[in-house]
């Protein structure tokens, strides 16, 4: 557990805790006996700690401070605090790999730290819904300053080696042998007085203006916090650092007590496991198939069909993980500016070497060597299917077929192919260079090898990967659907869409309902729309009611706002602007082509065609017209200066149109619908509710096979709150499954025409039999 040895003079501590060297009660205990054995020794003059194997200890372990244990271990962790901070022999700390957490706070409390250039230090803590509570908050701030540690306690990022000898936190950078440099060290300052070397005994250098810093952080901190408890007790904490040492100490204790009991504490903690237990798959039809023992292929090229943002956002991911990466694109100018940015991310990440790994052709051919390959072509069935059917004749037999689609079916898909057991999907979210999820989809055919080669992409590429079946949506955009209906249907009551935003922002999402189909693009769900005929323009049957498709209520706001050209930021105006009149659009609508920005006057092409909604429709699905196949198209207005000014270039901030609101108001008058005050815990419940019901359905179906599985891809993908542990988490542990039925009983009495509001049978069955999301296979082995 912790290994004593001696060399002459120096005794040096290794902690020994595969993999991480993590402190669980044991440990410390045998720190304490090692410390203990080299002050009684008089032979001993100077002390080493360090980690064995690959790395210095990565912080308390989480299932002992998680259970029963966790009062043993605390009062292990203060032994060697007291141990340490005052011995009367100097004691060094050899930092190598990860000093995180307690690890960390063990060398702040030592009187020397060497580190490697390698080493990363950091206290994130404030990630698990806690604080550094092992004197963290009382020693940082003594060696940084109130300012910093806040900054650095609050955010939980890492401190590389030189920037830590910057901050005054590690003492020497060691370019050779750590534990032979740290013993040479200790024995030169053997002797030599250690009171300036406690930085319990320092001040805080800024002290004097510590209210002003806590002010001045506060508003940017809870802007962040978006609901977590933990950042703003983190600071509560550090402002205590200007007491005197006991004083700020004692006040830590309490804090963390307070967080380490709090809810929000768990909900992170699971979280954290959570991140990591989904590597453990397993398949949903067959439970044989899984993690253990299933054999990925070894990926070492991959091939990418299509440079548009995804591809080459994912070409970045694959290069940045060291993988050999050929893009095609069959657009010459689209090839061109996806180098160009994938050159810039890269020498931003100072990772220029990555471009050698990178081949770009616009010739399918290139493509016959690659082990595997993932299509990003325009969301169009159609087009996949092509490109597919082009790319199993043309690679290897052995390669794997990836699509990365946010929810078409993988099974039509790979029926164009000749090896569907090699076709897979792997839905990539935007920026894919940046987002951490990777919903991997398994068709019918798709192979077990298959599966184990997606998964293990995406830990390679540093991702979190999670296995799903195949339906439309998948899961994320499946469960996304209830939760946008009946914020629409919120709309139609008399909610405002800011209004719904800011309900669901204030829940601790970054962005609300309307925000997001903004950023993201409003063509998206209304291409999906008119493919499923649900629109007006392509549907429904004459004889179906205006606000009903297939059976189910509808409504047809977001489609009239994309007919006005309405797409979303991108074209400056969305939900958030209107036009001021259809006729001005038609007389001035342009479409521009963001490869090249010219622009063309839509007049002009309005001569072949009978409408204006026609012809934009016709230019937004038509993937295979060649202005189109390889080009987003951005509608504008003529007037696009004084209509883009709600949405800034380069800002997000969205203003509430009063144009939007008029519009809403008047269709409310159209329908019949009387406006009414709504609250934002209705606001909440009935958009966060259906889309928790949906993922009910989703387990029933076995789509995702555990409700963390549902979790990790909303924590990942949709920037779902993380200190409420994800929608599956939350709703069973924060508000209970019996309210979650309750509430939607009545929500579903009040509206028996929104089917997603019809409470799931899985969780009648769950509430009458006293069942739990655990027992279906959510697995809560560490928590
Ligand atoms: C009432 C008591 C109060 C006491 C106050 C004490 C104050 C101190 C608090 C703390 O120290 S909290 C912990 C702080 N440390 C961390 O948060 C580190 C968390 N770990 C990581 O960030 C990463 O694991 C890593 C260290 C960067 C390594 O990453 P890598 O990708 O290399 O490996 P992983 O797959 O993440 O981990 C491997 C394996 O180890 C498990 N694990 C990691 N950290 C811990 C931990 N702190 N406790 C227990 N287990 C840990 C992880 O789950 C993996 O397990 P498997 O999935 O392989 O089973």
């Amino acid at each position: 557990m912790a290994e004593y040895s001696t060399y002459g003079s120096v005794a040096v501590l290794q902690v020994n805790n595969p993999p991480l060297n993590t402190f669980t009660r044991h440990v410390l205990q045998a720190l304490v006996s090692g410390l203990e054995r080299a002050q009684r020794d008089p032979a001993v003059r100077s002390i080493v700690i360090a980690g064995k194997g690959p790395t210095f200890p990565a912080g308390a372990d989480l299932e002992e401070l998680l259970g029963t244990a966790a009062a043993p271990l605390l009062s292990n962790l203060r032994m060697v605090d007291k141990h340490v901070d005052t011995c009367q022999k100097p004691i060094v700390c050899a930092i190598h790999g990860t000093a995180l957490g307690g690890g960390f706070e063990l060398a702040l409390a030592s009187h020397y730290r060497l580190a490697v250039p390698s080493a990363t230090l950091s206290l994130p803590e404030v990630h698990l819904g806690m604080l550094p509570g092992a004197g963290g908050t009382q020693r940082l701030p003594r060696v940084v300053g109130v300012k910093s540690a806040i900054q650095l306690i609050t955010s939980g990022q890492d401190i590389k080696a030189q920037q830590a000898l910057t901050l005054g936190l590690v003492d020497k950078i060691v370019q050779g042998d750590l534990l032979k440099e740290a013993v040479s060290f200790a024995r030169s300052v053997e002797g030599r007085p250690l009171e300036d070397r406690r930085i319990s005994q320092r001040t805080v250098p800024d002290a004097d203006k510590v209210d002003e810093v806590v002010e001045a952080t506060r508003k940017t901190i809870l802007r962040k916090a978006r609901g977590a408890i933990a950042p703003l007790t983190c600071v509560q904490a550090i402002q205590a650092s200007v007491l005197p040492f006991a004083a700020g100490m004692a006040r830590e204790a309490d804090l963390m007590t307070y967080l380490m009991t709090s809810w929000q504490a768990a909900a992170q903690q699971y979280v954290f496991f959570s991140e990591r237990e989904v590597r453990q798959w397993s398949h949903p039809r067959d439970k044989h198939i899984n993690f253990r023992t299933a054999k990925p292929t070894v990926i070492k090229s991959v091939g990418v069909v299509g440079a548009g943002t995804m591809g080459a956002g994912i070409t970045i991911s694959l290069l940045q993980a060291g993988l050999k990466v050929v893009l095609l694109e069959v657009n010459k100018k689209q090839l061109d500016k996806a180098i160009a940015v994938i050159q810039k991310t890269l020498r931003q990440k100072s990772a220029s070497q990555k471009m050698s790994q990178l081949t770009t052709t616009m010739d399918y051919s290139q493509l016959s060597d690659v082990d595997m390959v993932i299509e990003a072509v325009f969301e169009n069935l159609r087009l996949k299917k092509e490109v597919f059917r082009k790319l199993d004749v043309i690679t290897k037999p052995q390669a794997v077929l990836a699509s990365n689609t946010s929810g078409l079916d993988i099974d039509k898909i790979a029926a164009a192919t000749k090896r569907p057991d090699k076709v897979v999907g792997t839905h990539f979210f935007s920026p894919a260079n940046v987002m951490r999820l990777l919903e991997n989809i398994y068709g019918k055919k798709t192979s077990a090898e298959t599966v184990a080669t997606v998964m293990q992409l995406a830990t390679t590429i540093g991702k979190v990967g999670v296995l799903v079946g195949n339906c439309a949506g998948f899961v994320g955009n499946r469960m996304l659907g209830p939760y946008r209906s009946e914020a629409l249907f919120l709309l139609e009551e008399g909610v405002d869409p800011q209004d719904v935003d800011r309900a669901i922002e204030e829940f601790g999402f970054p962005m609300g309902p309307f925000r997001m189909t903004d950023l993201a693009g409003n063509d998206i769900g209304w291409r999906r729309r008119i493919e499923a005929r649900l629109t007006t323009e392509h549907g429904p049957p004459p004889d179906t009611p205006a606000l009903y498709r297939r059976g189910d209520r509808y409504c047809p706001l977001p489609d009239m706002l994309c007919l006005q050209g309405r797409l979303g930021q991108k074209t400056g105006a969305g939900c958030m602007m209107l036009q001021e009149a259809k006729d001005d659009l038609t007389e001035n609508i342009y479409i521009r082509f963001r490869t090249d920005g010219s622009v063309f006057d839509l007049r002009r092409l309005l001569a072949h065609t009978k409408t204006l909604e026609e012809l934009i429709l016709d230019l937004l699905f038509a993937d295979d017209c060649a202005l189109l196949a390889h080009t987003e198209a951005a509608l504008m207005s003529h007037h696009a200066p004084s209509m883009c000014n709600r949405y800034d270039p380069g800002s997000r901030t969205a203003l509430p149109d009063p144009v939007v609101l008029q519009m809403i108001q008047d269709y409310r008058q159209e329908h019949g619908f009387k406006k009414r005050t709504i609250s934002s815990q209705e606001i909440v419940e009935r958009c966060l509710y259906s889309l928790i019901n949906e993922g009910f359905h989703v387990l029933d179906e076995g789509i995702a096979s555990r409700a963390l599985d549902i979790d990790v891809i909303y924590l990942f993908g949709y920037g779902w709150p993380r200190h409420t542990g994800g929608p599956m988490y939350y709703v069973e542990r924060v508000i209970g499954l019996e309210k979650l039925l309750r509430s939607l009983e009545t929500y579903s009495a009040r509206y028996p025409n929104h089917s997603h509001l019809q409470p799931s049978p899985l969780l009648r069955d769950m509430v009458a039999k006293g069942g739990s999301l655990a027992a279906l296979g959510t697995t809560d082995s560490k928590l």
